[in-house]
């Protein structure tokens, strides 16, 4: 199977968000997947249905694998369960929540793919600021299989919104 590249958000808000970050590119190699690049970390306002809740750090990394798109949706929820993220399907959780670490599979390769379980490219990869601002710190020229500018996408974000993003600390590799 040929190596394809990829990209990753991570984000948390719960204990030390950059320990949880840390872990989550320390975790992925047993998976299958090797982390090529990583952004700076960036602090992030709250956006989505729970907007009461500390501040992210979140930050984006560059792949490379030859997992297959469910098999790296699957090598991404192993390490948030290694890390101590309560499942879906766990009492309790909340979408949108308070968590220690998400990884979100973001891109992968140059094509689309779409299950019930996942779609590539991320659903919200071109409307969230968090996602943006570290990917494109990492890639600036990055398209989307459709042609999608991600500096266009991110120049056409409406501002004063309450999504404010801000350089944290040094990338995490
Ligand atoms: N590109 C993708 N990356 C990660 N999960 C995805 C993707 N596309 C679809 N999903 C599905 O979305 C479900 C919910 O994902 P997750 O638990 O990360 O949600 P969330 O972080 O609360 O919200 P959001 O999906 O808006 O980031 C996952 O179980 C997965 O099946
Ligand atoms: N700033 C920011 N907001 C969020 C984030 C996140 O990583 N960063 N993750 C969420 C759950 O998907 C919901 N809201």
């Amino acid at each position: 199977m040929p190596e394809r590249i990829g990209y990753l958000g991570l984000g948390s808000n719960v204990g030390v968000p950059r320990d949880n970050l840390a872990a989550a590119v320390a975790a992925l190699p047993a998976h299958g997947v090797r982390v090529l690049a990583s952004s700076s970390t960036y602090e992030t306002e709250p956006v989505g249905d729970v907007l009461d809740q500390p501040d992210f750090l979140n930050a984006c990394l560059r792949i490379a694998t030859e997992l297959e798109p469910e098999q790296l949706l699957a090598a991404c929820k192993a390490v948030e369960r290694e890390l101590g993220r309560a499942a879906e399907s766990s009492p309790g959780y909340v979408r949108h929540g308070p968590r220690p670490i998400d990884v979100d599979l973001l891109l992968l390769g140059d094509e689309p793919y779409e299950s019930p379980r996942l779609r590539l490219p991320h659903r919200e990869v071109t409307s969230r600021r968090f996602v943006l601002v570290p990917l494109l710190e990492l890639e600036p020229g990055l398209t989307l299989p459709d042609g999608t500018v991600l500096a266009d996408a991110l120049a056409a974000l409406p501002v004063g919104q309450r999504d404010a993003v801000r350089r944290a600390g040094e990338p995490l590799t």
